[in-house]
């Protein structure tokens, strides 16, 4: 039951309602109550020969308003509890977005994208059940329970109520025990359920790396072994559930036995009537849906606790990155980087010793080996991880004391894994500027030399981008991502990677435009193709995250190196492409 605690925060929010609901329940528990007693009535008036019309009517009318009065009530109760449960299903569901929302990275490297889900669904799910359901049950089968054991009780007999009620105990016993194994059952199940939507999530994220290597079937079976597993963690919480039942319908009959039994007894010894033996038979039935529902109780509270314990933990993860900045203004492009080391959570240093500055107005080149630490460097820009004080200065400002919404505003990035929205293509590129004009629009997608391509779409700017821009090639995706960034004309654009999926001839295009619209603007370039970034004011050459190499393209090209190595190379790999002959 702890479950209930739990929840008391939003029960306190909501009391008005649940109170009005419980209530509304009592009174339906209490309307319960005369049906049987009226019965008993009528059948000591029929044994007695006392039966009259007029007696019938009234009953009849009694037993008439009771049931309209019930109909009413439950209407309104389920509006009630049912409402407010769905309410906190829709609070802790845009809880956790927010949570996600705000998360780093590095969260999303850990987790898996099927389990977070998992949470925002079926968790919240049996959450939803238990503030709804499980309250229901909880005051019903107290209060049916309660008021029926009184009427039983007080109206007709104690002794042969207390007499019914000793198989109870091994109830209550039972229903404890398989409370206990529900619980670690359903969390279990619930691993599984997030495992499988894992699966079918990556599976289809991933699907046209699994036909290009054939390997379907594997998929299948990989899959089919995941939902075996699923289905027999969830057959251990049948089995469970299904003991229920069974025990509190055994313990019903016996109670039944007793009454009986026991009842006819003390009619022989005129302690108790025919009709009163009736009422009692019948207060017993009123009592099977209480005793079903406490079974069913348990079964709600644990599945809820389970959910509940699993949706805390995950809120509970604090945020890795601060955001404690005061200043609110968007920093200009002038960047300090005095850098001694950053690693992530793994504990090996990716950067060590990166000191360089850029004024704005500037662009930096970054190049080195895959692996060398390049994108890791944007990242921290970004700051999407957590930083030392002065590692990063921007505008004579540590970059931690800005407002991490302020920083990002200056920042248009353009990732390596570029994603594009399952929207219009114009929609996607005024994605940062919602409410951008057309002639912006196409301003952007003119400056990534991309507009020619969309023109000739069928629908141009309004083609409706697949989801992850499958209808487009690689390259398109690429410059759609760009004049995304651009549209926001930020003080500092990181390309990292960005120029890689397009041809020479539009290389230069895009890089031609950038220099001439950017010219008071910072840029930072990081790039495999030394032709991306021999423009630059400044070029960086990292191997195994430190700088080993420094200068412009030039001064570059006049030491030996790996940026001389590499650009000789490169031209000669141009040359054979364009059919130059080696002799
Ligand atoms: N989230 C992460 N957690 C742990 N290690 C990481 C993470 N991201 C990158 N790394 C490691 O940091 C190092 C630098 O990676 P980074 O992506 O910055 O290199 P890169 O120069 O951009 O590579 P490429 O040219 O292939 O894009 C690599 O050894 C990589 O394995």
């Amino acid at each position: 039951m702890r479950v209930f605690l739990q929840l008391m925060w939003y029960f306190k929010q909501e009391k008005w309602r649940y109170l009005g609901g419980i209530v509304m329940l009592a009174f339906v528990s209490l309307g319960l109550l005369v049906p049987p007693k009226v019965v008993g009535l009528i059948v000591d008036h029929i044994e007695e020969g006392t039966i009259t019309e007029e007696i019938l009517w009234r009953y009849a009318a009694v037993l008439i308003g009771i049931a309209i009065g019930i109909y009413v009530l439950r209407y309104i109760w389920r509006i009630l509890i049912f409402g407010s449960a769905v309410k906190l299903a829709m609070l802790l569901r845009n809880r956790l977005y927010e949570h996600f929302t705000k998360k780093s990275q590095e969260f999303y490297h850990k987790r898996r994208v099927g389990d977070l889900m998992a949470h925002s669904t079926n968790d919240l799910q049996a959450i939803q059940q238990t503030a709804g359901d499980g309250v229901l049950t909880l005051v019903d089968s107290l209060m049916m329970g309660g008021f029926t054991l009184i009427a039983m009780a007080t109206t007709i007999s104690w002794k042969l109520t207390l007499v019914s009620l000793l198989p109870l105990p091994i109830m209550a016993w039972a229903t404890n025990k398989y409370g206990t194994m529900l619980h670690k059952r359903f969390h279990s199940a619930q691993e599984a359920f997030s495992t499988l939507n894992d699966k079918v999530q990556e599976s289809i994220s991933g699907t046209r790396v699994i036909k290009a290597f054939g390997q379907e079937r594997d998929d299948i079976d990989s899959f089919s072994n995941l939902s075996k597993d699923a289905v027999k963690k969830n057959m251990a919480v049948a089995r469970v559930d299904s003991l229920f039942d069974p025990t509190i319908s055994l313990i019903i009959g016996f109670s039944f036995f007793l009454a009986v039994g026991y009842g006819s007894i003390l009619v022989t010894q005129n302690e108790l009537t025919i009709g009163e033996l009736v009422s009692f038979t019948s207060y017993l039935g009123l009592l099977i849906w209480p005793m079903l529902a406490f079974g069913w109780l348990f079964n709600i509270v644990e599945r809820g606790r389970a959910s509940y314990d699993r949706v805390e933990s995950l809120l509970a993860v604090k945020e890795e990155i601060e955001d404690s900045g005061s200043i609110e203004n968007s920093p200009k492009g002038d960047i300090s980087f005095q850098l001694e080391q950053f690693s992530y959570s793994t504990g090996t240093p990716v950067l060590s010793d990166i000191h360089f500055t850029l004024k704005r107005g500037q662009t930096l080149g970054v190049v080195g080996k895959t692996g060398s630490g390049k994108t890791t460097l944007c990242k921290l820009l970004l700051r999407e991880f957590q930083l030392k004080s002065d590692d990063i200065i921007i505008d004579d400002h540590d970059i931690c004391e800005y407002q991490l919404h302020a920083l990002r505003n200056s920042i248009g990035y353009v990732p390596q894994d570029h994603f594009l929205f399952s929207a219009t293509i114009a929609e996607n590129i005024a994605f940062s500027k919602v409410e951008s004009p057309f002639i912006e629009i196409k301003e952007a997608a003119e400056l990534a030399s991309i507009h020619k391509d969309i023109s000739q779409f069928k629908y141009g700017y309004e083609t409706v981008v697949g989801e992850r821009g499958v209808t487009l090639s690689g390259g398109q995706k690429q410059r759609i991502s760009i004049a995304r960034a651009l549209i926001k004309n930020p003080e500092i654009l990181i390309l990292d990677d960005s120029l890689s999926a397009v041809d020479a001839k539009t290389e230069e295009s895009i890089l031609q435009q950038l220099k001439r619209k950017r010219q008071n603007q910072t840029t930072i370039i990081t790039a495999h193709r030394l032709s991306s970034i021999a423009h630059c004011d400044l070029i960086i050459v990292l191997e195994n995250g430190t700088i080993v190499q420094r200068g412009t393209h030039f001064s570059l090209l006049d030491e030996d190196g790996w940026y001389k190595e590499t650009y000789e190379k490169q031209a000669l790999e141009t040359l054979i492409s364009q059919g130059g002959v080696i002799k």
